[in-house]
């Protein structure tokens, strides 16, 4: 069988952030700790210069040397290893395509065209066929964020084009909050994949057990990060169909989102407050590259103890 038809992202996968020194430099030696902390919360799936990694804050020579350095030290601990090689245009999400394929990644994902957008389904398909026409051997995933790509097409329709023109389609990192369009993706029909569906992973962490329980297969989010416990969880209960135990967890998730907002728009964006969060649970990532900005110290104190009270620390245990 295919890779195409077999690849399947299930579970947890770590968005992962990209960690810098104080100056803004991308900080390599920060890597190791991260994956072993992944790994040590049994998180072995990573998706590399998404949204959280600051994918668009990165030159693309950065962005090669981060996907470089995941591969590294990733081969032999992580399952798999998704790299997002959306950009402004076409030709510089090739050249990511292509540096993806020689650097031994298992899949790939793009964000649309992010300044001429495209405008109709005909010319998303048309341009994420491009893409994925440039490394056809590997799984192939769109990546949906309207909020932050303004391509706010209907996903369903979207993907039952895209399936009869991408060969290499696998699936959909779904990152909108629309789950009635979720819904009819998860019932197009795929022949070329071995269980006969499109792989669905989830972006919303916050209503992510809602998502599950309608048959999304995982979730690529930020949140699993430095609160890998409170999913595991999750999953269990629901798996076992103890939805009151469940909800109890996603409550968490949500009740802590709720305070990361707040401080993601004193910062500039949310991924700055998540990188914050995972100095509290996990290894430094260091700060946000500007626009966002870094966090004073009061301020990252005051979140800590808004964070603390809620019971955050308790939950990781
Ligand atoms: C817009 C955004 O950053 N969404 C996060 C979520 O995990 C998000 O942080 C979480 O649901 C809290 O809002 C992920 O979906 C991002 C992601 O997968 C990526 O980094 O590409």
């Amino acid at each position: 069988m295919s890779k195409i038809s077999t690849f399947k992202l299930e579970g947890l996968v770590a968005a992962t952030f990209t960690p810098f020194d104080e100056d803004g430099n991308i900080a390599f030696s920060k890597f190791e700790d991260y994956c072993e902390h992944l790994v040590r919360n049994d998180v072995n799936q990573v998706y590399v210069n998404g949204t959280t990694g600051e994918g668009m804050s990165l030159t693309l020579e950065e962005r090669k040397q981060v996907v470089e350095k995941w591969i590294e030290i990733g081969k032999n601990r992580l399952k798999k290893i998704v790299v997002q090689v959306g950009a402004l245009n076409l030709h510089d999400s090739l050249e990511m395509v292509h540096h993806a394929v020689g650097a031994g990644a298992d899949a790939i994902a793009t964000v649309p065209s992010l300044f001429f957008r495209p405008t109709s389904i005909d010319s998303l398909v048309e341009y994420c066929k491009k893409i994925a026409a440039a490394a056809p051997e590997l799984p192939f995933y769109y990546y949906h964020l309207p909020s932050v790509t303004g391509v706010e097409l209907n996903m369903e329709d979207f993907m039952r084009a895209a399936v009869h023109e991408i060969p290499s389609l696998v699936g959909i990192k779904f990152s909108s909050k629309d789950l009635v369009d979720m819904i009819g993706i998860l019932n197009i029909p795929a022949p070329h994949r071995a269980d006969g569906k499109l792989n669905v992973v989830f972006g919303c962490d916050e209503q992510l057990m809602a998502a599950m329980t309608l048959g999304a297969d995982g979730s690529v989010g930020s949140t699993c990060n430095f609160m890998a416990a409170v999913y595991h969880r999750m999953f269990g209960f629901t798996s076992n169909f103890n939805l009151v135990e469940a909800r109890k967890e996603q409550y968490r998730s949500q009740q802590l989102c709720r305070i990361m907002y707040r401080y993601g728009s004193l910062w500039g964006n949310n991924v700055a407050a998540l990188k914050y969060l995972m100095a509290m649970a996990g290894p430094n990532m260091g700060p946000p590259r500007p626009p966002m900005r870094k966090a004073t110290l009061a301020e990252f104190n005051q979140f800590k103890s808004e964070i603390s009270d809620l019971g955050f620390f308790d939950w990781l245990k």
